[in-house]
């Protein structure tokens, strides 16, 4: 799913956020990426997002060479990955339904499967019910689970969460890596960028840890 071969990322202002990284990352399988702040896990699920691109080394997601990646194929190429972020970034005026149908409308789908598909991922995450609630009118940990049905409604074969428990308390995390959990078992492929070590303990998964841009550890 993904393949890092001497990957480095230099910002055009800054220093080395990645310096010569290598690693793959199977269909399948489950990780997380750990790292003091600046170390690089953001900058790392950007290039894989197609939000940045690699300065040197050979970078293939998803059978797409992130260098050659053009803004054309951008929208195509994202719509194998779902993506979470910390803050959510759902849209205040649209309902919890509308917000989670986006990358569906996005893609082209309409009619009567749209709705089916949004009702099923509301449902794994265990929100039947808040369909037509607005998001301000969840809880924290409910819009985080709103931001999740909407990263997996398309399906992806691949699932990136950059720092997606960072506002939630213990309990509301390891649901949220319950989840992840239970979306990797059936084959997604989950990338998780986080600096809560007590959580990524708990989860007993492969870690790659970067220090100053570098991948120090991968076990
Ligand atoms: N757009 C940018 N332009 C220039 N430098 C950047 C840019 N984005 C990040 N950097 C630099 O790249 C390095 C890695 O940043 P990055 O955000 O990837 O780290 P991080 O591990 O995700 O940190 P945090 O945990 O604080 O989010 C830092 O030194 C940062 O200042």
């Amino acid at each position: 799913m993904i393949r890092f071969e001497h990957v480095s990322k230099r910002y055009a202002n800054g220093g080395d956020a990645l310096k010569d990284i290598s690693f793959t990352l199977e269909a399948g399988e489950i990780a997380f990426v750990t790292g003091h702040s600046g170390a690089g896990k953001s900058t790392l699920l950007k290039l894989i997002a197609g939000i940045e691109k690699p300065s040197r080394g050979q970078a293939l997601v998803n059978g797409q060479n992130l260098a050659r990646l053009s803004r054309r194929r951008l929208p195509y190429y994202r719509r194998g990955i779902g993506i979470i972020f910390q803050d959510h970034k759902l849209l205040p005026e649209l309902s919890v339904a509308d917000n989670v149908a986006l990358p569906l409308v996005v893609a082209g789908h309409h009619g009567p499967e749209v709705g089916r598909r949004v009702r099923a991922a509301l449902d794994k995450v265990g929100l039947l019910g808040k369909e037509r609630s607005t998001p301000q009118a969840l809880s924290g940990g409910e819009q985080q689970r709103v931001g999740i049905a909407r990263a997996l409604v398309a399906r992806p074969p691949l699932l990136l969460a950059d720092e997606p428990t960072g506002n939630l308390d213990p309990e509301l995390s390891r649901e949220v890596m319950r989840l992840f959990r239970d979306f990797n078992q059936v084959g997604v492929a989950v990338l998780i960028a986080s600096h809560d070590h007590a959580l990524i303990e708990e989860m007993d998964a492969r870690t790659l840890t970067l220090h100053a841009g570098s991948l120090v550890s991968d076990v």
